[in-house]
């Protein structure tokens, strides 16, 4: 599938922008533009064609304000180890290992004996990096177990807003589905490397690390550059519109990124984020048999377009005080937009990068589909909390939503050459 559904026409004007935009966003030099695995290409590729693989070292990891590409794999891991020690060395072997994929190479170079198991799982040999990133993060868990026993003398260093999300209402988590010691957001182009990914990091962590949960992900339910075109969600809306985007240098240091000072505790998390998954089933039948006013009054959006209820078109601001006939304003107060909406959470943005899923059905053909919803923020307490709490009251779409998984993560920031992901953290 062609990775952006991109409608626009990519304008002379809007690659430089995009070339600008990505510059700041992944604070690298550039892009590496490869062949497929193991045939590396000259650098310099056509001006028109985008990036075939994003940089994996730079000052914030990728896969944040990288443009969303089109498919997700999601896996959270539990530490099978007590020695602080392995912990390094796994994250050492992680960081190599993504640095690998990510630019298209095979994991570990070319296999070397027939009597042992080869580096590289094998399944994306011959295929191009597909825009691979590939994100760490670290659960609360990693720093206390459920007992609060400092596990690898890292207690004293744990962000304070680092803590398993509270209960929501109408919350129906299943432990199988939700937190874990690390999670890896691999997403790329082509669902065969991103699966690949996650397998081989499986696969470096045997002994150290078991995977606990994961999630794959088709279709981008968000844009992240204003190079994409907004994409549609399962509802059959556009989702991302009012996203946080990598254009927004300023938005973006004071909504997404970690600052230095933001918690005395945890410098290490400086240039870093947090990130929230959940895994939201959505009752399709149920939407499905509902009017287009319906829907669109829970949205608060028209769905050709994207515009808000208030009128204009899909990138104009919503106006929550105009009313219509009978003098009820236009966008319901409980629609999702009213209550997402940056004026009702006290100034709160944050960067959404969720995708569809599809799980099969159950006995009586109802999809096991939805959002997995994945948004980074500067801090949670402060942006996700109490809008998701408002949200799990009043929000007219709860009616057609079930939460399922829940997982929260501090994003480390990026690593140079030599380091380690989360080295900080460790020194
Ligand atoms: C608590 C955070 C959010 C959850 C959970 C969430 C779930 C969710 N959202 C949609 C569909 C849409 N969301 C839209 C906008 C929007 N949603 C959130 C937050 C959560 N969504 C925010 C912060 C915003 C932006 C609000 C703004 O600034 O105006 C939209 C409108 C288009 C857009 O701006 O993206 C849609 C559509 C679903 C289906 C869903 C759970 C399954
Ligand atoms: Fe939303």
């Amino acid at each position: 599938m062609d990775s952006s559904g991109d409608r626009r026409g990519p304008s002379r004007r809007n690659l430089l922008a995009g070339a600008t935009g990505a510059g700041i966003a992944l604070g690298t030099a550039g892009f590496v533009a490869t062949g497929a695995r193991g045939a590396t290409q000259p650098e310099e590729s056509s001006p028109a064609a985008p990036p075939e693989a994003y940089p994996f070292h730079g000052r914030h990891q990728a896969g944040i304000v990288t443009p969303a590409q089109d498919r997700l794999h999601f896996a959270a891991f539990d530490l099978t180890t007590t020695s602080r020690d392995d912990v390094i060395a796994l994250l050492t072997a992680w960081t190599a290992a993504a640095a690998e994929m990510t630019a298209g190479r095979p994991v570990g170079g070319d296999p070397t004996s027939y009597d042992s198991p080869p580096n590289d799982t094998g399944e994306a040999q011959g295929l191009p990096a597909a825009r691979l990133s590939i994100t760490f993060g670290f659960g609360p868990t990693l720093f206390r177990d459920a007992s609060g026993a400092d596990r690898f003398g890292l207690a004293a260093r744990q962000p304070a807003a680092l803590t398993r999300l509270p209960h929501f209402p109408a919350d129906k988590l299943d432990p199988r589905r939700s937190d874990g010691d690390l999670c890896v957001q691999a997403c790329a182009d082509d669902p065969q490397v991103a699966v690949h990914a996650v397998r081989n990091l499986s696969r470096i962590a045997f002994g150290t690390a078991a995977l606990r949960w994961s999630q794959l992900g088709y279709g981008r339910t968000s844009s992240t550059s204003t190079e994409q075109a907004t994409p549609r969600n399962l509802f059959g809306f556009k989702d991302g519109t009012a996203n946080l985007k990598a254009e927004e240098p300023a938005e973006l240091d004071r909504h997404l990124w970690v600052g230095r000072g933001d918690d005395p505790k945890a410098d290490w998390l400086a240039g870093g984020s947090y990130l929230v998954a959940r895994r939201i089933n959505m009752n399709m039948e149920t939407w499905d048999r509902s009017s287009m006013r319906e829907q669109e009054r829970i949205v608060g959006r028209d769905r050709p377009a994207g515009a808000p209820l208030s009128g204009g078109e899909e990138f104009s601001e919503p106006d929550f005080a105009l009313a219509g006939r009978g003098g009820k304003p236009l966008i319901d107060e409980n629609s999702h937009v009213a209550l997402a909406h940056p004026t009702h959470n006290d100034g709160a943005r944050m960067l959404r990068r969720g995708y569809n899923f599809i799980d099969g059905n159950d006995d009586l053909g109802r999809l096991d589909a939805g959002l997995f919803f994945i948004a980074f923020v500067r801090d949670p307490v402060r942006q996700y909390i109490p809008m998701q709490t408002r949200m799990s009251r009043q929000d007219l779409m709860m009616e057609y939503l079930q939460h399922r998984g829940s997982g929260l993560f501090a994003v480390p920031p990026g690593a140079a050459p030599g380091e380690f992901v989360g080295q900080a953290l460790f020194a």
